[in-house]
C-alpha cells in the first residue's frame, strides 16, 4: 500500500528526469507497481482509509513520484457530483494533439510531490488526445476537455520532469488568456 511517506517530494531530483518507457509486457514489479498506484488513488478517496492512514486526496499519480522513473501514471478522476469520469493506467503517454484554446483550473494546482501552495493559474490545454498503451499494452486513444484533460497533462508533465508551477506566470500569476476556460 502506498502511503504519503513513499512520495516523493519537490527537490529531489527523480522529479526533473525525463522517465524511461516502460516495456510490454511489464515485468511484475512495474505491473504490481500500477496497481498500488491506482490502490492509493481510489484509498485517498475513500475518507475513511485516508483519514485512516493520512493520505491526502489524489486524482493522479505519476511513477516518479514514487521514485520510479519510468512512464507510467495512474489517473482516478471523478466530476464535480462525485461519479469517477476517467481511470485509466497510461504507460508511454504521448499527446498527439493540443488546443491553441487555454484552460486552467479556477483554483490553481497543487501536487501531492510540492508541499508548499503556489498560487496562479496554471496555464494548459483545454482539449488533448492521448495516445497510450494501457497495463497490458494496447494502443489506446483518448480525447479529453477541461478536468480529465487537465489531470492528465499534469501527470505526462511529471513524465517529463515538469512540476505545474513551471506552468505559472511568475510576474503575474493571475493573468490568463481571456479566451482561456477556467475550469470549476
Ligand atoms: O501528480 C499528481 N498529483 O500531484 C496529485 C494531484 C493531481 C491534480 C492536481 C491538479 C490536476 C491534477 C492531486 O490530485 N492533488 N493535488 C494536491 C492536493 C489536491 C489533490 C487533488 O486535486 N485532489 C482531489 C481533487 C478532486 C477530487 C479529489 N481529490
Ligand atoms: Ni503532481
Amino acid at each position: 500500500m502506498i502511503l504519503m511517506k513513499d512520495i516523493v517530494r519537490d527537490g529531489d531530483p527523480v522529479l526533473r528526469k525525463v522517465a524511461a518507457p516502460v516495456a510490454f509486457p511489464l515485468n511484475k514489479e512495474d505491473h504490481q507497481l500500477a496497481k498500488d498506484m491506482m490502490g492509493y488513488l481510489i484509498n485517498s478517496q475513500d475518507p475513511e482509509i485516508a483519514q485512516k492512514h493520512q493520505l491526502r486526496a489524489g486524482v493522479g499519480l505519476a511513477a516518479p513520484q514514487v521514485g520510479r522513473s519510468i512512464k507510467m501514471a495512474a489517473v482516478l478522476v471523478p466530476d464535480n457530483d462525485g461519479n469517477i469520469v476517467l481511470q485509466e493506467i497510461l504507460c508511454n503517454p504521448v499527446i498527439t494533439r493540443e488546443s491553441v484554446r487555454p484552460a486552467a483550473l479556477a483554483e490553481g494546482e497543487g501536487c501531492l510531490s510540492v508541499d508548499e501552495d503556489v498560487p496562479g493559474y496554471v496555464v494548459r490545454h483545454d482539449r488533448i488526445t492521448i495516445r497510450y498503451q494501457d497495463i497490458n499494452g494496447d494502443k489506446k486513444i483518448l480525447r479529453l476537455k477541461d478536468y480529465p484533460a487537465i489531470v492528465c497533462q499534469h501527470e505526462i508533465d511529471h513524465l517529463n520532469g515538469h512540476l505545474f508551477y513551471d506552468h505559472i506566470d511568475k510576474k503575474h500569476p493571475f493573468n490568463i488568456d481571456p479566451d482561456a476556460v477556467i475550469v470549476k
